[in-house]
């Protein structure tokens, strides 16, 4: 078998224009203009890169876009400083405090420290109880672009066995959470865990997030299997700088049924998610009707 390619970079680019739809009518309607503030603390070039990239597609689609770069050394009270600013601000509906952070920062401290409601990349401990008792909250963003081409591919997950491979607290326990909240049975595997292969054999959905390239295999996938790779990993092969997941892509999609690329896949989906909760953040604020599609 040959697996469908999941395209998250087309999948994102209508995830853009239906936000971009919302927000046109939120200037319209009512004049208010959605934005997202992103915090960049330090010089780290693959953050850059990414802090750039949202920062161009949240003005694409019609949203201000509000960047702070603050040098390494930052204290920590200048940086909680920041973001209370950013609570206070009317104009910012969204805050992004891109991780991670220098060593000498306290990385829950300054996430717990921004307002849940302004907090688009769901990480508040608010909207983590929230997601895990399944009540209304921010969704992180990588977890919910995974869920939506899930959702997209099969139609309903009840009832599937889903392994998922780390457990970050932003990427691994979210989705677990989010299948766990569409029926599927689901395992979260570690680096702890016995017997890795075995375990990912029994998938019907396998979601890897653990940040190392290309470790699994096309033979750890059971025939017909939907895979997920989050896996960013930059190597150099034949001399050039690439991108590739934690998947093996190339035997992976000779048994799966479905699977994402790197690039093109959860990377998009991410981003796109990002400025679909900015805009139901801002919509929540405002006591408007939020847009249908753009939630988990
Ligand atoms: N596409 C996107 O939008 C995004 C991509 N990413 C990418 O996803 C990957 C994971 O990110 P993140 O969750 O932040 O990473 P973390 O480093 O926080 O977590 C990695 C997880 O993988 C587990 N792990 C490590 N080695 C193994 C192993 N040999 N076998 C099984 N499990 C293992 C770890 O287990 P343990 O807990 O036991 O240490 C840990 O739970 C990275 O490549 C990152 O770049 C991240 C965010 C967004
Ligand atoms: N507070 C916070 N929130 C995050 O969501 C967050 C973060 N910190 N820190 C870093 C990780 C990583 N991350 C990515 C987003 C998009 C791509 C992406 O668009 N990737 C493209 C390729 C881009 C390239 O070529 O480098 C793709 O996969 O096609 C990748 C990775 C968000 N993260």
């Amino acid at each position: 078998m040959t697996a469908k390619i999941i395209d998250g970079k087309a999948f994102a680019a209508t995830i853009r224009e239906k936000v971009a739809g919302h927000v046109a009518r939120l200037k319209e309607e009512h004049g208010i203009t959605p934005g997202l503030a992103v915090v960049l603390v330090g010089e780290d070039p693959a953050s850059q890169v990414y802090v750039r990239s949202k920062g161009k597609q949240t003005v694409e689609v019609g949203m201000n876009s509000f960047e702070h770069k603050l040098d390494a050394d930052t204290s920590e009270a200048d940086l909680l400083a920041l973001i209370d600013t950013l609570n206070k601000d009317d104009s910012v509906h969204g805050i992004l405090v891109q991780l991670p952070l220098p060593k000498h920062l306290d990385e829950d401290l300054v996430i717990n420290s921004i307002s849940p409601e302004k907090d688009v990349d769901g990480f508040h401990i608010s909207n983590v109880g929230l997601l895990g008792t399944g009540q209304k909250s921010m969704v992180p963003c990588t977890p919910l672009g995974s869920l939506m081409m899930l959702r997209d591919h099969h139609g309903s997950l009840s009832g599937m066995n889903a392994v998922v491979i780390g457990r970050s607290n932003i990427v691994g326990k979210p989705m677990a959470q989010l299948l766990l909240g569409d029926s599927c049975t689901v395992t979260i595997a570690h680096s702890r865990t016995k017997d890795l292969a075995e375990v990912v054999r029994r998938a019907d959905i396998v979601v890897a997030a653990v940040g190392r390239p290309e470790m699994v295999p096309g033979d750890w996938i059971k025939e017909g299997a939907t895979v997920i790779d989050v896996g960013i990993n930059r190597i150099e092969r034949d001399g050039k700088n690439v991108l590739v997941g934690d998947v093996d892509f190339a035997s992976a999609k000779e048994v799966a049924g479905a699977i994402t690329p790197v690039p093109g896949g959860v990377g998009p989906m991410t981003i796109a998610c990002l400025l679909a909760n900015t805009v139901t953040a801002c919509c929540r604020s405002n006591d408007l009707s939020e847009p249908e599609g753009l939630t988990a």
